[in-house]
C-alpha cells in the first residue's frame, strides 16, 4: 500500500503534536504486507466498455435520448446506434468503463494495491472483442477472480460527445445486470476496508437480478461493519424518485459521493455546500464535486478532539465552514458528542490548460478518497495501537487533506482522454503539499 498522496512522513496526520518515541516503535511494529492485502475495497459494478464518439446536435435527439442522461436502450436501437456511429466513422475512442469499474482500477493504480470487483464477464473471451479490452484495459491489481461467467456480451456504453461538449451516455446492456446474489462472496464483503456502489446497480428490467445482489453484498457488509459508499449516477436517476433514494442513503450508505447536479437532484439545493450539509442527515462523510467550482466534503468528527485549519477561513452559506477542516472524519455513531466539519478547494492549479476529456473526474476524485480509507485500514491493521486508531476514524487524513488529494486525482484524469489512469501521480511528487502550489 502506497500512502495517499506519497507523502513524506511529515505530512502524515497528525502533523503536529507527534510523538516521536511512539512513531519510532510504530515502525518497528509494522508488519510486513502479505500477498492477502491487508486492506482493500470491494465494488459492484454492470461491466461495460466506453465507446465514444463525437455527434452533432440532433443525433441525441433523433434516438430519442435525453441529453446529459444514461440512457437505456433497447437492442434494436441499440444496433441502429452503433452501426450510425461505425458507417460514418464516428467512433473517436473506446476505453473500459463503468463508474465502479473506473473508480477501481483508478484506487488500485494509486494504492498500487488490491481492490476487487464484482460482476459479470463472457465466459467464451475472444480476443479483440468487448471483454477481452475490458480485460486489457483493466490494472493487473483489480482481482477479477471473483467475476461471474455469462452466456453473452458486457455492456458497451455510447459516450456521445455533442458540438457543446455535452456528454449523454446511452447504454446497451447486454448481460451486465445479470449478477446473481449468489456470487456476492461474503468473505470478500467482510475483509474489505469499504464496499463501493453506485445508483445505477438499482435500476434494471423485471427479472434482472443485479439489484439482488447489490442488497445481497449492503447485507453482508452492514453485518461486518463494512462503511457503504454510494456514487449517484447521473441527476436523473435521483430525480424519479429522491425520496427513495434519501431514505436508501439513511438505511444503508456512510459514504456518498456526487456532483452538485446529483446534489440538486437529491436534496432540492443548488449549493453544493449546503446539499452536503443536508445529505449529513443520511450518511457520514459526502464528497460533492462541482467541475470548475472544485470540490467540497462534509462529515463528522468528535468535538473534543476536532481541529482548526491553518487555511483561510471561507465564507458561504455556512459561514467559515472550513474552520476544523484539518479534523479526521468519523462516523456520526462512534462519535460522542458529533461535530460537523466541512472543507472545499478550488480545481487543482486552476484546472489544465486544455481538459482533455471531463468524462470520470468525479470517479478520479472518488478514487483517491478511497485509497484514504484503505490506507486507514491498513495502517490500523499494521499499528493497532498507533494513536491514530484511538478513536475509531474513517479516514487516514484530515478532511482538508483528503480534498487536496481527491482534487490532483480529478486534475490528472481531465488532463488525459481516457477516465481511467494510466499511471499514478508522478513520482516527484514524493511531497504533494510542497508540489501543490507550483505551476
Ligand atoms: N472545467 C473544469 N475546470 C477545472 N477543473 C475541473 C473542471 N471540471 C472538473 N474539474 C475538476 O474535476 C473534479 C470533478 O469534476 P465534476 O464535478 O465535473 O465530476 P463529475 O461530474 O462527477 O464527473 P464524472 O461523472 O464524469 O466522473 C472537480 O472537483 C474539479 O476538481
Ligand atoms: N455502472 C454504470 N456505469 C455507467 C452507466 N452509465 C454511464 N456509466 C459510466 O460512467 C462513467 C463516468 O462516470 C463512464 O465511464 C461510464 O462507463 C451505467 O448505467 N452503469
Amino acid at each position: 500500500m502506497k500512502f495517499p498522496g506519497k507523502r513524506k512522513s511529515k505530512h502524515y496526520f497528525p502533523v503536529s503534536a507527534r510523538d516521536p518515541l511512539l512513531r519510532d516503535s510504530m515502525l518497528q511494529e509494522m508488519q510486513p504486507e502479505s500477498e492477502g492485502g491487508a486492506s482493500y475495497i470491494v465494488g459492484i459494478d454492470q461491466t461495460m466498455v466506453d465507446i465514444e464518439a463525437r455527434v452533432d446536435e440532433n443525433f441525441v435527439a433523433r434516438y430519442g435520448l435525453t441529453p446529459g442522461e444514461s440512457n437505456i436502450l433497447n437492442d434494436d436501437m441499440s444496433e441502429a446506434l452503433y452501426q450510425e456511429l461505425r458507417s460514418h466513422d464516428l467512433i473517436s475512442h473506446q476505453f473500459a468503463g463503468g463508474t465502479v469499474g473506473n473508480t477501481l482500477h483508478n484506487y488500485s493504480v494509486l494504492a498500487d494495491d488490491r481492490s476487487v470487483l464484482l460482476g459479470v464477464m463472457c465466459s467464451n473471451v475472444k480476443i479483440g472483442d468487448y471483454a477481452y479490452r475490458y480485460l486489457c484495459n483493466t490494472s493487473s491489481r483489480v482481482d477479477l477472480n471473483y467475476l461471474q461467467g455469462v452466456d453473452g456480451a458486457i455492456g458497451r456504453c455510447f459516450t456521445l460527445i455533442s458540438d457543446t461538449g455535452e456528454r449523454t451516455f446511452a447504454i446497451s446492456p447486454g448481460k451486465m445486470n445479470e449478477l446473481r446474489a449468489s456470487s456476492v462472496p461474503e468473505e470478500v464483503i467482510a475483509g474489505a476496508s469499504a464496499l463501493l456502489l453506485t445508483s445505477y446497480l438499482l435500476r434494471s428490467k423485471p427479472g434482472e437480478p443485479m439489484p439482488e445482489a447489490t442488497m445481497q453484498a449492503i447485507e453482508y457488509a452492514k453485518k461486518h461493519q463494512v462503511p457503504v459508499v454510494l456514487t449517484l449516477g447521473t441527476q436523473y436517476v435521483i430525480a424519479d424518485e429522491p425520496q427513495a433514494w434519501r431514505d436508501f442513503l439513511r438505511d444503508h450508505v456512510s459514504i456518498l459521493a456526487m456532483n452538485e447536479d446529483e446534489g440538486f437532484a437529491l436534496t432540492g439545493l443548488k449549493d453544493p455546500l449546503m446539499a452536503a450539509d443536508k445529505a449529513l442527515e443520511w450518511v457520514d462523510l459526502v464528497l460533492c464535486t462541482a467541475g470548475p467550482n472544485g470540490l467540497f466534503m462534509a462529515s463528522y468528527t468528535e468535538e473534543e478532539f476536532k481541529r482548526t485549519t491553518q487555511h483561510p477561513l471561507l465564507p458561504g452559506a455556512i459561514a467559515e465552514f472550513n474552520q476544523y477542516e484539518f479534523s479526521r472524519a468519523m462516523r456520526r455513531d462512534c462519535c460522542q458528542q458529533p461535530m460537523k466539519i466541512y472543507s472545499h478547494i478550488a480545481p487543482y492549479m486552476g484546472g489544465p490548460e486544455k481538459i482533455m476529456n471531463t468524462n470520470g473526474a468525479g470517479d478520479g476524485a472518488l478514487s483517491a478518497l478511497l485509497h484514504d480509507i484503505a490506507a486507514n485500514g491498513f495502517h490500523r491493521s499494521s499499528v493497532p495501537n498507533s494513536s491514530k486508531h484511538a478513536r475509531e476514524y474513517l479516514t487516514y487524513s484530515s478532511l482538508a487533506q483528503v480534498c487536496k488529494y481527491a482534487n490532483r486525482v480529478s486534475y490528472q484524469v481531465l488532463n488525459q482522454h481516457s477516465p481511467r489512469l494510466t499511471r499514478g501521480l508522478p513520482e516527484r511528487e514524493d511531497s504533494l503539499e510542497e508540489s501543490y502550489w507550483e505551476r
